[in-house]
Parts: C-alpha cells; structure tokens; sequence
C-alpha cells in the first residue's frame, strides 16, 4: 500500500518559509514582495484559484494585487494592464490566469510579461533557460516545480539510475516536467494520445507523472511495483453518491488501484494542486530577491 504524498502539508512548509524569506528581504531592504494576478472573465474554477492565490500572497506577507477583468476585455486592454504591471517596481511578479477568452492571443500576452516577472515561467526566455539547463536564472513553471518537490522528498534530489515517464505534453507541464527530470538525472520518456501501448510504457516507470487530463485514466494495473506515482490532474466528475447533482474532485490516476501497486502516491486534491501555489510564492519572493541583487534562497 503506497504512502500518501501530503502535498498541502509540504506546501505548507513551502510558505511559511516564503513568509520567513520575504521578512528578511522587507526588513533588510524595505522591498516588499508584490504579486500581481490578472483574470479575465468569469470562469468559477478560475476565480476559486486566484483567490486561493491572493489569500496564500497575503499570508506569506506580499504586497497582492488582483485585476478582475470582464470577459469582453479586448487584447489591447490586457497588453495595457500587463505593460503597467511590468514597469510598476512594487510588483515583481505577474500571473495571467489562464484559459484567456477565445478572441484574446493568449501567445502574445505571455510574451508581453517581462521575463524577469514571469512568475508562471511560461515566457520564452524562462522556456529556453530551463531547456538549456540555466535552471537559477530562469522561473520554472509552478506545477512541474511543485512535483519535483514532491518528488525530492520521497526519492532525493539525484534520480540517476531512475526511470521516469511523464503522460502528457502540454507547454505548462509535460515539456517542464520532462526539463526537469533530465535535469536530476533520470532517464525520462514522454508519452501522449498517439504513443502505442501506454500501458506496457508507463509499467517500466520508477517515477511516474500522470498529466493527461483524463479523469483516473491511469489504473493500478499500469503501474510498476514501488512506482512514485505524482497525479497532476484535476478533474471535476459527477458524485451522485454524495447527492443530485454533487461533483468530487479525481485526478488521471485511479487512485485506489494505484495506491495498492505503488510505494508512493500523491492524492487529489491536497496534492500537486496546493504545491502549485505555494511554488507561485516561492517564485515571486525570488523574483523580489533577484530585483534587490539579493541571492535567492532555494526551496
Ligand atoms: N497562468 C496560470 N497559471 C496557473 O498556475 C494556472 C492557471 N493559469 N490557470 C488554472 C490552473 C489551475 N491551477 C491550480 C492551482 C491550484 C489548485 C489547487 O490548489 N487545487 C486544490 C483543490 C482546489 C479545489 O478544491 O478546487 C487541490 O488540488 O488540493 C488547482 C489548480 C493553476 N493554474
Ligand atoms: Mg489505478
């Protein structure tokens, strides 16, 4: 029976570190460390995360700004926004919630932000840093940041020797995540929708990253005994257990017959999910050492 990762107890420690950081660099330098979260639209789920956001930021002692925009925002406007934010010094990161609206180029927004603020890490800069291995200059995404720390507390920082799989190829995890994995040392393998027999692929894991956003597609049966299993999904499915018209959050991995195969396990939610956030803080607090010519803590 695999061990259940605590992502919200060590994205706790995550914070109240962050918290303890950023009141060195205030007190030794008067910066307060600002983080600027832009959402466009009504979308519920999107508003639960960015006000889960702006709570964690005023916890951990930042200066926190929220731009809530109507759906019908044109992408000049956003640009707009996001040019102010990038000369404005009390903020030394920017998050743009995505999905943005249909008519907005989400591309063009994200290579907008300055990369020095570039908190998610999704500017092309942050990208070719961490593809080039300039890992302490760059900002890595926060999902794949989060699992690796997950990662790290059960295996170490050195995966030489390991065998991971990663499912899923999307921009803000799979391609981060793969990055990452190298960087440690694993022998890593990407999977998604068009490899031939997954199943056989994702058994010869030791690490294993479900990243597919398909509800518990990744059952006990495909996993390796002992297998690391990190689930990066976040899927509402209906729970009519719980009532009419009631949903619970699952993950890509069947968590029951995976749990019975692997050694570890992340559960969702309180796993990837709050590890997300908390490497958010974790970026914006090194944004704010890096615009002080401070050395950045590590975390
Ligand atoms: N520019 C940008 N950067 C993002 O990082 C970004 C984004 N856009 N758009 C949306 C996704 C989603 N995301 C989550 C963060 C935390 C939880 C989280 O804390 N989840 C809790 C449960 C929350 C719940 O109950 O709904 C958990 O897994 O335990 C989930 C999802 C960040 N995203
Ligand atoms: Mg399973």
């Amino acid at each position: 029976m695999a061990d259940i990762i605590d992502g919200k107890a060590i994205a706790a420690d995550v914070t109240a570190k962050v918290k303890i950081v950023a009141d060195s660099l205030l007190e030794k330098t008067g910066i307060q460390t600002g983080l600027a979260v832009v959402i466009v639209g009504e979308d519920p789920a999107s508003q639960v995360y960015v006000a889960n956001k702006g709570r964690t930021a005023k916890a951990c002692g930042f200066h926190s700004v929220e731009h809530k925009l109507p759906e019908d925002t044109s992408e000049q406007a956003l640009v707009d926004i996001v040019e102010s934010l990038n000369n404005d010094p009390a903020i030394h990161g920017i998050l743009v919630q995505l999905p943005l609206p249909k008519h907005i180029d989400a591309g063009r927004i994200i290579q907008t932000i300055a990369p020095e603020k570039d908190v998610d890490g999704f500017h092309f800069i942050n990208v070719g840093k961490l593809g080039t291995g300039e890992i302490d200059t760059a900002f890595v995404p926060c999902t794949p940041a989060g699992s690796m720390l997950l990662i790290e507390r059960v295996l170490g920082k050195d995966l030489s020797g390991k065998t991971a799989v990663v499912v899923g190829r999307s921009n803000i995890v799979g391609k981060p995540m793969f990055n990452l994995l190298l960087a440690a040392n694993a022998t890593v393998t990407i999977a998604h929708s068009r490899t031939r027999d997954l199943e056989a692929l994702c058994k010869t894991a030791d690490i294993l990253i479900a990243a597919v956003g398909r509800p518990q597609m990744i059952k006990g049966d495909w996993v390796k005994p002992g297998a690391v299993l990190i689930d990066v999904g976040i899927n509402r499915i209906d729970a009519p257990e719980k009532g009419e018209g009631k949903t619970r959050l699952v993950g890509d991995a069947d968590f029951d017959s995976c749990q019975a195969v692997a050694s570890a396990i992340t559960p969702v939610p309180g796993g990837v999910g709050p590890m997300t956030i908390a490497m958010l803080m974790a970026n914006a607090v090194t944004s704010a050492y890096r615009s002080a010519g401070e050395e950045a803590p590590s975390f």
